[in-house]
């Protein structure tokens, strides 16, 4: 197993307020790891810590290190672009561009000075038949990306990202405003997809960790709690309160 993002005494403050403590663990190339815990416990300010999205919020500081391929992304050298390329990020809430279907996936490349557009049709249709959507809208990639269905949107999202070639994907509860055959069918796409990426993903839903998920990092205030492969956590907590958070005992 390789460690594709490494955590070293990782530390973030709000102010004054201390949102992470003391994070020490791995997440493994071409694995799916998730994140569970109840509300406000920190997973989704760690996974924007690890492309430095927090870096848009004031006072934000940070103490420790997060390495990718051995690189620590708060070093004072690293370019936020590339890092940004490295690591793409899919939302709660799927949030296309009010443009067509075809032009939200190649805004990425378009940006980062492909124009060819022998090139970018190639782009279009090898990210969105990743994405599994490649069938349901090939015959319209000129309608606005806004008039898909819930779930659809967040396959076209997946798909942008894709055209930037991240080799991590962040994913911040990405189910959680879809039905569920559209869940599952998200849920294909990610086991898909980590064969050739490295995911992390925040879920409240603790089946959807043990269906997806290899590892499975606990949350609590700031805290990870408890950190193993995900059918051992689920079915041998070694901690109490993970044993407790796992039987709906609390969150
Ligand atoms: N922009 C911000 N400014 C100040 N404090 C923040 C900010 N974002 C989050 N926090 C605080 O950091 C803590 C962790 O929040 P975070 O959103 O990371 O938790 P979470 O586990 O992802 O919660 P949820 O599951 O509800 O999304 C909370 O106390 C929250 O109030």
């Amino acid at each position: 197993m390789t460690a594709k993002i490494e955590v070293h005494d990782f530390n973030l403050f709000y102010g004054k307020n201390q949102a992470l403590h003391d994070l020490n663990f791995q997440l493994n190339e071409r694995e799916v790891t998730a994140f569970i815990g109840p509300s406000g416990c920190g997973k989704s300010t760690f996974l924007r810590s690890i492309n430095r999205m927090n870096d848009l919020i004031p006072n934000v500081k940070v103490r420790g290190q997060i390495k990718i391929d051995q690189q620590n992304v708060y070093d004072p050298h690293q370019d936020l672009v590339e890092l940004r390329k490295h690591v793409g990020m899919v939302f709660q809430q799927p949030n296309p561009f009010p443009l067509s279907i075809y032009d939200n996936v190649v805004y990425g490349p378009r940006i980062h000075g492909i124009s060819k557009k022998a090139e970018l049709n190639e782009i279009v249709e090898r990210t969105l038949k990743q994405a599994n959507l490649w069938d349901e809208v090939k015959d319209r990639l000129d309608a606005p990306a806004l008039g898909l269905s819930g779930g659809q949107q967040q396959r076209l999202v997946i798909a942008r990202v894709l055209a930037i070639q991240p080799d991590i994907i962040l994913m911040d509860e990405p189910a959680s405003a879809l039905d569920p055959i559209s869940t599952e069918r998200l849920e294909e796409l990610i086991i898909q997809l980590k064969e050739s990426y490295t995911i992390v993903i925040v879920t409240h839903n603790m089946q959807q960790a043990q269906r997806i998920s290899d590892q499975t990092a606990f949350f609590l205030n700031g805290y990870v709690v408890e950190f193993a492969q995900t059918q051992r956590l689920f079915q041998q907590p070694t901690q109490q309160k993970t044993a407790e958070y796992i039987a709906g005992q609390f969150g």
